[in-house]
């Protein structure tokens, strides 16, 4: 093709980019073909919390490959700073920093590594400290996910996603948004129990931030050795419960790692704009009080008000640099979880992740049961629930269902007769009052204190078993046949994590009541064939289909504390998502794949929840009337954007 049809042919794309700012070489928005409507497109710079808003149009693809070939030659993409949609460019509003050469290859927030185009390699001093060849995002994941899945693995594959988490954030979170299914259970449960056991050995760069008992005093400056000015959501640990493993100690600070990617991945929540946390408060762990490679404190956890101390000085500098973070309580132990959950959170934007993203999690799910029986949302308050596991899940869980019952118009007394909670010691009741927790105190039954699970199922004939005991196997063959005896089609819920501590496996509860339970788990299982060669999908109860969206919603609305309302508007979202076509598969969560999307409904739920109640200080009545493009339009999403150098421009 001649030179002057080619240009000829240039023109006719950027005159049909309709409504298109052209900067330079670039052509904003798209010809036909994409969804429509225009998207915005939100940056931040890692260094300043200063954010630009440039709408870009729909993303239309190629009219042909013609049109495409001309495009690409007249500019070819490694060279373009952009984003190629077809045969247009995208314009992309840079990001300005104030770092230079190699310190931004070092920066896993800037890092492209072979992915910065020549103009940036000059602007940026860089020149020469990547080999030539330039690669876009798209072929960097192809080589990632290779490499992946070469790995047979789960805890090899989690080292690679961390080093790519550590080395370039941007192709770490899309390589999660794109492949969450595959990704989910190897940065999260179960893998992440692995990675936290194995924390202090396989420890490599340092992510987040650690308050020991040592830095009492020095917290409030600490806090500003945080190298981010923007922090929206902190998920903190104190390391005494990690999942069903125990006290972990610093080792713990997997989770809020963990956490954390999923609240930028499926929460929309730029990268840093979070921080993980652990509060080193010492360890009752004897193998870690004498291991010598654990990098915590080796000395026994503080306890009583010199721990609370420690909480209350973190709590106190985080929310004077960050005044309007969120704190997610994260796997606290139960003899604390509730008393600092109480202690704050009618006065900070926190909540515990434990007891009440699981509770409303569960909730959901529950609901989605129900749904699959032909059964309406009110007859939660008819159902008879055996929870095993009186901890902070446990007792979240019992107090979420019980305030749904009373929204759904049960008494308190017709709400409470409906659950069986039962710990190692057997059925709750009355006869250990004095040793029990004001929340336990609650569920406490009359009579029949002590109980066995069996016992319980075979008496009160429950309609639902809920496992959160941390203790693997717990849900025997005997116990679920005789759910299944009982009940038509019993609802079994083995929750706890990482999967050793399921109380029962998919296949077992399946096999146990000959296909009819309704099943969900803490941790993954795998589909299973039933006798008849129909399929079992088995979905995940697991608080991350709730938490991310609560953190995204508040952050965004602006709201002053989270509240039971929320978390409740945040289950019947999570609960309203799932098809007929998913429940007739026996499925009573989404699918994994979208939980980004799950997140922006449970968000938009809670920004409702909170403008209807004034606890909205940002957004008010008339964000009401698009709030999904609005939320949509928030959430992060990892693409490279162009870099300059900030002394030159600013935006
Ligand atoms: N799926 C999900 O989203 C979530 C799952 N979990 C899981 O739930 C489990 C429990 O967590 P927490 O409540 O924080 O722990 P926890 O240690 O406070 O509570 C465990 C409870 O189980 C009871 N228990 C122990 N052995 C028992 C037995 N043989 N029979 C009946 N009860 C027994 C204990 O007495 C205690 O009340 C953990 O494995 C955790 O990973 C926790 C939060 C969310
Ligand atoms: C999922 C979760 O938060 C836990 O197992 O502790
Ligand atoms: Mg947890």
């Amino acid at each position: 093709m001649s030179s002057s049809a080619m240009l000829l042919r240039r023109v006719v794309v950027i005159a049909r980019a309709s409504s298109s700012a052209v900067m330079g070489r670039i052509v904003v928005g798209g010809g036909g073909g994409g969804g429509g409507g225009g998207r915005a497109v939100e940056t931040t710079t890692a260094s300043s919390p200063r954010r630009t808003m440039t709408t870009i149009g729909p993303t239309g693809g190629p009219s042909s490959d013609h049109e495409r070939f001309i495009s690409e030659e007249l500019y070819p993409e490694e060279e373009t700073e952009g984003e190629w949609v077809g045969c247009y460019l995208k314009f992309l509003p840079p990001i300005s920093t104030y770092s230079r050469g190699i310190e931004i290859l070092y920066n896993p927030l800037f890092n492209k590594s072979s992915a910065f185009k020549g103009g940036e390699r000059d602007r940026l001093r860089f020149r020469g400290l990547l080999p030539p060849r330039k690669m876009n995002l798209k072929v960097q994941k192809e080589r990632a996910l290779i490499e992946i899945r070469a790995e047979p693995d789960m805890i090899r594959k989690h080292i690679i996603l961390e080093d790519i988490h550590d080395t370039n954030e941007t192709l770490y979170h899309r390589i999660l948004i794109d492949h969450m299914d595959e990704m989910a259970p190897i940065i999260y449960t179960p893998t992440v129990g692995q990675a936290c056991s194995e924390f202090s050995v396989l420890y490599r760069r340092p992510r987040g931030m650690y308050f020991s008992a040592e830095d009492r005093g020095h917290m409030a400056a600490m806090v500003y050795n945080w190298p981010q000015n923007d922090v929206r959501v902190i998920v903190v640990t104190d390391g005494s419960r990690i999942l069903g493993l125990g006290d972990l100690g610093i080792n713990g600070m997997g989770i809020p790692i963990g956490k954390l990617s999923l609240y930028c991945a499926a929460g929309g929540i730029a990268p840093h704009r979070v921080l993980p946390v652990v509060l080193d408060v010492g360890t009752d762990n004897p193998a870690l009080l004498k291991d010598k490679f654990y990098l915590g404190l080796q000395r026994p956890r503080l306890q009583g008000s010199a721990y609370y101390q420690v909480v209350d000085e973190f709590i106190h500098a985080a929310v004077h640099r960050w005044p309007n973070v969120l704190i997610q309580f994260e796997d606290f132990s139960s003899d604390k979880a509730q008393t600092i959950l109480n202690k704050y959170r009618n006065d900070v934007l926190c909540f515990n992740d434990d007891i009440q993203g699981t509770g409303a999690t569960t909730l959901a799910g529950i609901l989605g049961a129900l749904r699959a029986k032909g059964e309406s949302p009110t007859s939660l308050g008819d159902q008879r629930i055996l929870i095993a596991g009186a901890g902070s899940a446990g007792m979240g869980v019992a107090q979420v269902l019980y305030q749904a019952m009373i929204e759904h118009g049960r008494s308190p007394m017709e709400a409470k007769n409906c659950f069986f909670v039962a710990d190692e010691r057997g059925l709750l009741a009355k006869d250990r009052l004095a040793r029990l927790s004001p929340e336990q105190a609650n569920f406490a039954r009359d009579d029949d204190g002590g109980l066995s699970l069996r016992e319980i199922v075979n008496k009160y004939k429950p309609t639902m078993i809920l496992g959160m005991t941390a203790v693997g196997g717990l849900f025997t063959e005997d116990l679920i046949r005789d759910m299944a005896r009982h009940c038509d089609r019993p609802i079994i819920f083995p929750l706890s994590n990482p999967t050793s501590k399921a109380e029962c496996t998919a296949e077992q509860a399946v096999s146990w009541t000959d296909g009819r339970c309704i099943f969900a788990s803490g941790s993954p299982f795998d589909p299973v064939e039933m006798e008849n060669g129909q399929m079992f999908y088995p979905t995940q109860c697991n608080n991350m289909f709730v938490f991310p969206g609560i953190g995204l919603g508040v952050t965004l609305c602006g709201a002053k504390t989270v509240t039971d309302r929320m978390l409740y508007v945040a289950a019947e979202a999570l609960a309203n998502y799932l098809s007929g076509e998913e429940l007739a598969l026996g499925k009573v969560f989404p699918n994994l794949s979208t939980i980004r999307d799950v997140s922006k409904k449970v968000a938009v739920a809670v920004i409702e929840e909170a403008i209807r109640t004034g606890q909205s200080s940002k957004l008010s009545e008339k964000e009401l009337c698009d709030l999904d493009a609005f939320v949509q339009s928030k959430m992060y999403d990892p693409i490279y954007v162009p870099l300059i150098e900030k002394r030159t421009i600013t935006i």
